[in-house]
């Protein structure tokens, strides 16, 4: 499910499941026991993660969902890379779409190819962005981006996402190569400042109105099928409100108070 190898004190961990390197029980166990070991060497200094079979990461197993992914979830990966003092960097090629932009998301830094797309197709799937997508993405990309890309689903190309914040930096050539670079001139960088669960989000305008004016565009997208797109949709707008964030400053009266409320009881 995983190669492990150590390249010039790096290590470096490459999806192996084909055809499209999805994230099913086994292939999330040997990516966390990867990570693990990588961090308690103390002769690593850095860690690429990266893909085999020319992409990146086609997310979550779909077929495994039925029958409920075994721990370690997804999430457990970002909270681990989330503490890790040694800089981890998604070094994509291809796709990394839904759970797989999450995990490249989990990285403290991106690079890719500039042939690669990258989206988070949840909710065309009935499902959220729920393994950090919702809470990393407006950090990466903005909260107007963000919405955009989790709304619709679209595919969003390399050179797009290193506009948006997502993508650190387009590379060409062997993508390794490029990881082993790149990560090599971030070890003596603190890993807690380019972490991005621990950034701001950065918006422009009304918080409220933003959430409204996407909220309406949803439910007109989504003709007919608005109950359950408005429920995964209001959830996203939860967290994406900054709720740890911002909720004790929001106007009691305002609507995004009123619904975040709502909806924890
Ligand atoms: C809380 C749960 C959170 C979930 C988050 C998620 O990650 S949901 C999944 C999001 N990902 C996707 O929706 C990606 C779907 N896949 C694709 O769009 C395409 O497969 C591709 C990655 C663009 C590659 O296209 P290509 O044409 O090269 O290959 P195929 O489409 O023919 O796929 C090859 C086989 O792989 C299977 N497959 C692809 N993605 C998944 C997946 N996410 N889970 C399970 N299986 C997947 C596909 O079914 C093919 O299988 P065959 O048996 O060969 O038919």
């Amino acid at each position: 499910m995983m190669d492990y190898s150590i390249r010039d004190q790096v290590a470096v961990i490459k999806l192996d499941n084909p055809p499209v390197n999805v994230l099913g029980s086994a292939a999330l166990t040997s990516i966390y026991d990867g990570i693990g070991k990588a961090d308690r060497d103390p002769s690593i200094k850095a860690v690429v993660i990266c893909g085999k079979n020319g992409i990146f990461c086609a997310g979550v197993d779909i077929k495994e969902l039925d029958n409920g992914l075994h721990a370690p979830w997804i999430k457990h990966i970002g909270d681990f890379i989330d503490n890790m003092k040694k800089p981890v960097v998604a070094a994509i090629e291809g796709f990394a779409l839904g759970g797989g932009l999450e995990l490249a998301l989990f990285c403290h830094y991106r690079i890719a190819l500039k042939t690669v797309r990258v989206s988070l197709p949840e909710l065309q799937l009935g499902l959220m962005p729920g393994a950090g997508g919702t809470i990393r993405l407006p950090r990466a990309a903005g909260l107007n981006n963000a919405f955009d890309i989790i709304t619709t689903g679209n595919r969003i190309p390399a050179e797009k996402a290193a506009m948006m914040g997502i993508i650190d930096q387009i590379v060409t050539g062997d993508i390794i190569e490029e990881g082993i670079k790149f990560v090599k001139s971030k070890c003596n960088i603190d890993t807690s400042l380019v972490c991005l669960r621990m950034k701001t989000v950065k918006y422009s305008g009304d918080l409220d109105d933003i959430s409204e004016a996407f909220m309406t565009k949803v439910k007109s997208k989504f003709k007919g099928a608005i109950a359950p797109i408005v429920s995964i949709l209001e959830f996203v707008i939860i967290i994406l409100d900054l709720y740890y964030v911002h909720l004790q400053s929001l106007s009691k009266n305002s609507p995004t108070y009123t619904r975040a409320k709502g909806t924890c009881k």
